[in-house]
């Protein structure tokens, strides 16, 4: 007797399932009412950190939609939160942090207080985990049958916010640095890379059956650069998180990378390997071992459209992948203006094969 093991799950380990697995990155967010009126209950950081609202945020999406994965809710902000750096997520503006640029202001911070103060998260992961396994369906989703994915900003990515101290669309003040002062960023990216792995593996610890590790502003680095601060520190979480809990499968997603995404494919370890809107998919299987799964990459701006034009190129991407290991995601999140019932749509249209 062989248990019905879960689509995700068992695309992620390298099983080429028909049809594809398929749940969105930021499906639980702002284009969901229902996300939208918790919000105005709490602060963002307050919602991560009560096992309450994070577990009822996180399955959301899956009641209305019945997606294959349910992706905590919490953000990659939460690791240098937990290390001491200050944050705030402002409305309008995004996330605020108290700039970190020398030895003294990582001093400051302490790696130590993480696991304390993550606690509710892996309070709300051992909650998801005893959901998803329950006799419950969770709305269209048979019992059974949801993968829950922990996460973690990727190192290079968290170093950006907690160098530039908010978003940017260049991160030049971080970028800069990793130039002028590269002993200092080796130890911050040294410092993530330990304390990264160390959360996720508390993630698996808690229930977390997948991880994936957003790296999204890892297309802004030149070759050499990339190679140190996005592919090694990549290998390293991978080797622990391998070391520590063999079997449990890894997703990398190293955005904008363009042609520096096949070289991570290769030599990071990681399981899967999420791509961009920008990738093409078939192009990037060719260069890639067929044991690399590969996750995307419908333009989410597609789903905000939606209609027939969304349809046709979902099942465009669909059937290019079709005989190797897939799982179908957007190639960013979901934007926050997209009309649920496109995004409906969508996960039928994936699954009406
Ligand atoms: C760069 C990054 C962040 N956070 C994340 C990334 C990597 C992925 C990406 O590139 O989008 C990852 C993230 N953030 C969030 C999740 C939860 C799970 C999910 O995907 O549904 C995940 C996986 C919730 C969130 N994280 C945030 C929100 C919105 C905050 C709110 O509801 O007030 C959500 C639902 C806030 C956030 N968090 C971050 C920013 C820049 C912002 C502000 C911009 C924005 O609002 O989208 C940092």
């Amino acid at each position: 007797m062989t248990a019905t093991r879960k689509p995700l799950l068992a695309t992620l380990l390298g099983e080429a399932t028909w049809p594809p697995p398929v749940w969105l990155m930021r499906q639980a967010g702002r284009f969901l009412p229902e996300f939208r009126a918790l919000r105005e209950k709490a602060d963002f950081i307050t919602r991560c950190m009560t096992p309450d609202m994070a577990v009822e945020i996180t399955l959301q999406p899956i009641r209305r939609f019945g997606m294959d994965g349910a992706i905590l809710f919490s953000d990659i902000l939460i690791l240098p939160w937990a290390m001491g750096q200050s944050l705030e997520f402002v409305p309008g503006r995004g996330p605020v942090l108290g700039a970190v640029r020398s030895q003294a202001d990582l001093d400051r911070l302490d790696p130590g207080r993480v696991a304390q103060a993550v606690e509710p998260v892996m309070q709300t992961l051992r909650r998801l985990r005893a959901i998803v396994d329950g006799p419950e369906a969770i709305g269209p989703a048979r019992p059974g049958q949801v993968t829950l994915i922990g996460f973690a900003g990727a190192p290079f990515t968290v170093a950006c916010y907690m160098v530039e101290g908010h978003g940017s669309r260049e991160f030049e003040e971080t970028r800069k640095l990793a130039y002028t002062d590269p002993a200092f960023f080796d130890r911050l990216i040294d410092l993530l890379t330990t304390s990264t792995a160390d959360m996720l593996c508390a993630q698996i610890e808690a229930g977390a059956e997948a991880v994936m590790l957003f790296d999204s502003w890892s297309g802004l680095l030149p070759p050499s650069q990339f190679r140190k601060h996005v592919i090694e520190p990549a290998k390293r979480i991978t080797a622990i998180i391998n070391a520590r809990h063999p079997g449990v499968p890894v997703i990398g997603f190293p955005r904008l990378a363009g042609l520096m995404a096949v070289e991570y494919g290769r030599e990071t370890g990681v399981n899967a390997m999420a791509l961009d809107t920008g990738a093409d998919m078939k192009a990037v299987a060719d260069k890639v071992p067929g044991t690399l799964v590969l996750q995307g990459n419908l333009d989410p701006i597609r789903v905000l459209a939606g209609g027939e034009g969304m349809r046709t190129e979902a099942r465009a991407i669909r059937d290019a992948m079709k005989g190797r290991p897939h799982v179908f995601n957007l190639g960013h999140g979901v934007i926050p203006t997209t009309p649920p019932e496109h995004v409906g749509d969508l996960i039928k249209t994936i699954r009406e094969v």
